[in-house]
């Protein structure tokens, strides 16, 4: 595992780190203490990785995985990140100067920024992309883990998004209702129950099912078999992918669905004074 070559500190305090290994980039969400929590810091530091994976010319496929117990708790609900939100690093998916706004508009552009922005650019990294999830894979979770192009999970990985209960319907970048047929996504967003790897497996929302500590291992298999082919091609196969699902109403449902989610923070707020309604629940 190395260490970020701009900075002196350990792999131990970066918050996600990153590692190649025979052509596969292995980029890992390195916050076990809090479940893989996604504070704005972690997510630009997960944008940093994917940049040299897709700029180290080795690199055939990018294994995205979190480090201890579980891939990720989502959104870090701890961080108080959008309150404080000034912004000391360039936007890489807006033009605004982040700072300068208040209300609504400074939430509302923060999100499409860090949330629904950095999503749909990892979703069109020109390399295959494999989810490695273990353990709890909740909310924003599910984020990180839909936007790869495989789901690699092991035998007890859970799903679950738990929005509603928090007042929004559904996470920033709602795919719900292109991962899931339609009936199944609206029980996962209604009720918020726990989806097991065995269930996602079975309806086509996860790729593979292994066990935990054989997660890198079939990573490096699709690697290798990523490896035998042409670049260029798998470069294509996945924008093919992605053109579909946006002709199938993908990129105009996220669009649409984000200005519902912060219609519902905006009511959240001036009901509550919180744009969600209660704190994280188990
Ligand atoms: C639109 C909104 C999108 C969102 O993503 S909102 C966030 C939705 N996510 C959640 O509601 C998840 C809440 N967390 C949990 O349900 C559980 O936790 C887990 C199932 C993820 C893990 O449970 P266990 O293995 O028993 O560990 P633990 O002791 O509960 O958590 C370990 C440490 O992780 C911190 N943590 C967990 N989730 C979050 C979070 N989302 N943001 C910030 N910190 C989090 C805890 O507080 C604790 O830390 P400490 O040991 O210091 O008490």
């Amino acid at each position: 595992m190395d260490t970020d070559p701009a900075s002196p500190r350990s792999a131990d305090d970066l918050l996600v780190t990153y590692a190649v290994e025979d052509g596969l980039a292995l980029v890992t969400l390195n916050r076990p203490a809090a479940a893989n929590a996604q504070s704005f810091d972690l997510l630009y530091a997960l944008d940093d990785c994917f940049r040299r994976a897709v700029d180290d010319p080795d690199v055939v496929a990018i294994a995205l995985r979190g480090a201890g117990k579980h891939f990720s708790a989502g959104h870090d609900t701890a961080s108080g990140d959008l309150r404080t939100w000034t912004r000391d690093v360039a936007p890489r998916t807006t033009w605004y100067d982040h700072g300068a706004l208040t209300g609504v508009e400074r939430q509302y552009v923060a999100e499409q920024e860090v949330y629904l922005g950095l999503c749909r650019r990892w979703r069109a990294l020109p390399k295959p992309t494999i989810a490695l999830v273990q353990g709890a894979c909740i909310s924003a979770g599910l984020m990180l883990a839909w936007v790869c192009d495989l789901i690699v999970a092991s035998d007890d990985a859970y799903f679950m998004d738990n929005t509603v209960s928090l007042g929004v319907p559904g996470v920033e970048y709602f795919a719900h209702a292109f991962e899931l047929p339609p009936r199944v996504a609206r029980e996962f967003l209604l009720l918020g129950e726990r989806m097991t790897a065995q269930r996602a497996y079975a309806l086509g929302m996860v790729n593979r099912i292994v066990a935990r500590d054989e997660l890198l291992g079939e990573a490096r298999r699709i690697a290798d078999m990523i490896k035998a082919r042409s670049r260029f091609a798998v470069s294509l196969a996945k924008q093919a992918m992605n053109v579909v699902d946006d002709l199938q109403g993908k990129r105009s449902a996220t669009d649409a669905v984000f200005a519902m989610h912060h219609l519902a923070h905006a009511h959240n707020q001036a009901t509550t004074g919180r744009s969600i309604l209660m704190p994280a629940q188990k």
